[in-house]
């Protein structure tokens, strides 16, 4: 039986004030207990605050991205051993927004994969095809494509205890999501094609939905056997919608 993951990705939002907050939130909403991982990925500035105000609770700590490089002259970056040390264990890698708008390659992203690896923790790899890819038939092809560099990178057994995000960008901040039979549908196709080279491997991977996931659509997502949990955005940034999020998948799965 796979353990769902919830986590949320708050992108570029938040203060000080909102972190405390919503973590404050978090922990009346949600028991130290729950069925499913709870992951959560603030700003990078303030992970290592949120960290602190995490304790005692079992939500994970994520972060949004990560550098290539371990250390030296490489201004601006975050290396995934800085990460690793304020206790961060799980990193979203490859998120249509850094594929767009800082022109990420499967490549490089899946070299970002072999770091989070390397080092012990977990990547979050996000997949999905754009509208226009996905009127166009080519729903399969790319996400095939985007695991697959991986796969050429670092053999199917990076898989293994990595985390999947399926998240068609038509459907990001859209408000439109996916079907459940929509989603289910390509969840089933990933897992299938990564049991063509390891069917072991395949049955582990987490694989989440993300894309206009809310505390109405969750529980009939959660229902379909392929999908994982879900990556979340704006609605992990209300402290009650995501806590119904993460009850939503903890019956679903039960
Ligand atoms: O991109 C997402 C999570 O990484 C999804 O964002 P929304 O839930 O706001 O659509």
């Amino acid at each position: 039986m796979r353990k769902p993951l919830v986590m949320g990705n708050w992108k570029l939002n938040g203060s000080i004030d909102m972190a405390k907050n919503l973590v404050a939130g978090l922990r009346k909403e949600l028991s130290n207990d729950t069925a499913c991982n709870i992951a959560i990925a603030p700003p990078v500035v303030y992970l290592d605050s949120v960290k602190h105000q995490l304790d005692g609770t079992n939500i994970i700590l994520g972060a949004q991205d990560v550098g290539i490089h371990l250390s030296g002259a490489y201004t601006g970056e975050v290396s995934v051993e800085m990460l690793k040390d304020i206790g961060v264990t799980h990193i979203i890698i490859g998120h249509s927004e850094r594929r767009t708008y800082h022109k990420e390659s499967d490549e490089f992203i899946a070299k970002k994969f072999g770091v989070i690896k390397e080092a012990g923790l977990v990547p979050v790899l996000c997949i999905g095809e754009t509208e226009a890819e996905n009127e166009a038939g080519q729903t399969q092809a790319v996400c095939a494509r985007q695991i697959d560099a991986v796969i050429k990178a670092l053999g199917v057994q990076a898989f293994n205890g990595a985390v999947i995000a399926y998240e068609p960008v038509w459907a990001i901040g859209t408000g439109k999501s996916a079907t459940p039979a929509q989603a289910q549908a390509v969840h089933k196709f990933i897992r299938d094609h990564i049991a063509k080279q390891d069917a072991k491997v395949a049955q582990q991977v987490i694989i989440q939905y993300g894309g206009s996931v809310n505390d109405k659509n969750a529980a009939e997502l959660f229902t379909q056997p392929d999908i994982d949990g879900a990556l979340v955005g704006g609605a992990s940034l209300k402290a009650d919608a995501f806590a119904a999020i993460v009850k939503a998948a903890e019956l679903a799965k039960k």
